[in-house]
């Protein structure tokens, strides 16, 4: 068994040449993530959380430094499935069904339909969709559309999931539901994954490793290891554990804060 992380960076940089001057939105970031980890990436808005994200995906070049994952380039990476991408919005199509969103990377990546139907199937149960195949988006509450996108991400079985604040735009009860459900996902098939969230009580629910970042440039502040069991209840939130972790991270963004 290899112990090579999944993903790691050296000293890596982005900076954005914009009509205003560069704006420098990664600094010499170093970060390594080892399987079965649940990072996840918290800091004020502009700290390049989502460029991250979006670096470790080969969605966006690095101006300097490196990143290899599963010990191989970004771009490389990427042309493997790595990974599966879950967006900020559902961004499903509207024209399709549920199951026909979940079923389109993999139509377009040659799978068979026995395949694909086999796909479908398994990973609108993981999210606890099943019986939703043939709704459509509009059918669906917004919880229920952030699970099906996590769902198409997962159709590939990608060992990785980078996932840029999915829930974000849902309310605090529904968001604390698909909290425990991803927990019991991530548990369940020990996949790695990359989390970008700006709530502090959700990093620390979630994760073995919290990353605090801080803007201008965009850089990384403090690196938490999580001591909270795998094990997770939400009332775990109340516990003196849990609260000394969030305040470690509270004192870790307001450090950030401090060189504005
Ligand atoms: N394509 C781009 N061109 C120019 N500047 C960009 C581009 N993408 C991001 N930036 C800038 O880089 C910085 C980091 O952006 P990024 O979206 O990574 O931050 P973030 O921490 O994810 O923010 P938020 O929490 O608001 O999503 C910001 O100043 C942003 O304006």
């Amino acid at each position: 068994m290899t112990t090579d992380p999944v993903i790691s960076a050296k000293n890596l940089s982005l900076t954005f040449q914009t009509n205003d001057g560069p704006v420098h939105a990664l600094k010499d970031v170093n970060l390594e993530i080892n399987k079965g980890d649940f990072v996840s990436f918290i800091g004020p808005s502009g700290c390049g959380k989502t460029t991250f994200l979006r670096v470790m995906a080969d969605l966006e070049k690095p101006t300097a430094g490196e990143i290899t994952v599963n010990g191989v380039s970004a771009e490389d990476a990427r042309r493997a499935r790595a990974y599966g991408y879950v967006f900020q919005h559902a961004g499903l199509y509207p024209w399709r069904t549920i199951g026909g969103n979940i079923r389109l990377p993999l139509e377009i990546m040659g799978v068979s339909k026995s395949e694909q139907d086999a796909a479908v199937k398994e990973v609108l149960e993981m999210v606890h969709l099943d019986g939703f195949e043939k709704k459509y988006p509009w059918q669906l509450s917004g919880g229920m559309q952030q699970r099906a996108s996590i769902a198409r991400a997962l159709a590939f079985h990608a060992d990785i999931l980078l996932m840029d604040e999915p829930f974000g735009a849902l309310d605090e009860i529904v968001r604390d539901h698909l909290n425990e459900q991803l927990l019991e996902l991530w548990a369940r098939t020990n996949k790695t994954i990359g989390f970008v969230t700006h709530s502090i009580p959700e990093a620390v629910y979630l994760s073995t490793k919290i990353v605090v970042m801080s803007p201008r440039p965009g850089r990384i502040t403090d690196v938490i290891e999580s001591t909270l069991p795998k094990e997770r209840p939400l009332e775990i939130r109340d516990s003196p554990e849990f609260i000394e972790i969030a305040h470690r991270v509270r004192d870790g963004l307001r450090a950030g804060h401090a060189h504005d």
